[in-house]
């Protein structure tokens, strides 16, 4: 029976995705595991802002966004990342279509609580279920930039983990996959740093209240936990490193870190 579920792919992680990442992206589609790619790129957009001489600063692990900025977010994930990622997974024999939340309006936004303070970044309203469900009908893996637009057509910067949970939620898969830089949420116990295999809300709110869970991995978490507070089963966090990683996370357990329901 075909099973779906979003990935999520950090820009930590990106560039340094090995070929046979993507081609057990295509075995998984083949065993009918069918993948919708929510892509991040957050260190190519500062390397190009610092190459074009443009400040920018992180507000609570937010890039505030100015309207210089947007253009540079666009332009960096919707054209250069996104299509990266697709050419990988064509490479690989899939088939990909790469869009961002502006086409067909895909991602619908609003101006997060703070935009006053950090300007053009989005909270997510709506997701246009029927484009990704559409794309997948055809054979071909969505790749999705996390750019939002709202009613009267302005684009919104939005954090790829939060764009991830939304598409997950909206979409009613079964798991999330967030695939970044680190095998894990990680604990140091009785002195020895380590992966948690396993977490639930409570263990993480704890963790961001002392301090253990910090930067990155928050947005990662909080999207986890709206998720799975929906009928998202699981959302597992993993190091694209690893090799043979998706298939281990989709249809094996024991790898990375599972945020479930208590
Ligand atoms: N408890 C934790 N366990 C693992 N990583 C953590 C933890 N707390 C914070 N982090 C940080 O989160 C980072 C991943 O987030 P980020 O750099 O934003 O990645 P991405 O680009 O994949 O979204 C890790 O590299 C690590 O520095
Ligand atoms: C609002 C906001 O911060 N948006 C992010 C979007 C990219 C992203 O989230 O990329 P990673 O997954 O690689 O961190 C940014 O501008 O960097």
């Amino acid at each position: 029976m075909e099973q779906r579920f979003v990935m999520k792919c950090g820009g930590s992680t990106l560039a340094a995705l090995p070929a046979s990442f993507f081609e057990d992206l295509k075995g998984l589609q083949e065993r009918d595991v069918k993948p919708v790619i929510v892509h991040g790129g957050g260190p190519a957009i500062s390397e190009t802002l610092t190459k074009l001489g443009i400040e920018s600063e992180f507000v609570n692990g937010l890039r505030k966004t100015s309207d210089e900025v947007l253009d540079v977010v666009e332009m960096v994930l919707a054209g250069r990342i996104n299509k990266e990622i697709v050419r990988k997974i064509q490479q690989s024999g899939a088939k990909s279509i790469g869009l961002s939340g502006v086409d067909g309006k895909l991602i619908g936004a609003k101006p997060v609580a703070n935009s006053a303070e950090i300007g053009f970044v989005g909270d997510v309203t709506d997701v246009n279920v029927a484009i990704i469900e559409g794309i997948m009908g055809m054979g071909y893996i969505p790749v999705i930039a996390p750019i939002g637009i709202d009613a009267a057509g302005q684009r919104y910067n939005i954090n790829a983990d939060t764009a991830a949970g939304a598409v997950a939620s909206q979409l009613g898969v079964e798991r999330m996959i967030v695939v970044t830089d680190v095998p894990g949420i990680m604990k140091t116990i009785d002195g020895v740093k380590q992966v948690l295999p396993i977490v639930t809300v409570e263990e993480i709110n704890a963790m961001i209240a002392s301090g253990e869970i910090y930067g990155g991995m928050i947005p990662k978490v909080r999207a986890a936990i709206q998720c799975i507070q929906g009928n998202v089963r699981e959302v597992i966090i993993v190091n694209g490193d690893e090799p043979g990683v998706l298939s281990k996370a989709v249809l094996e357990s024991g790898i990375g870190t599972r945020i479930v329901q208590a």
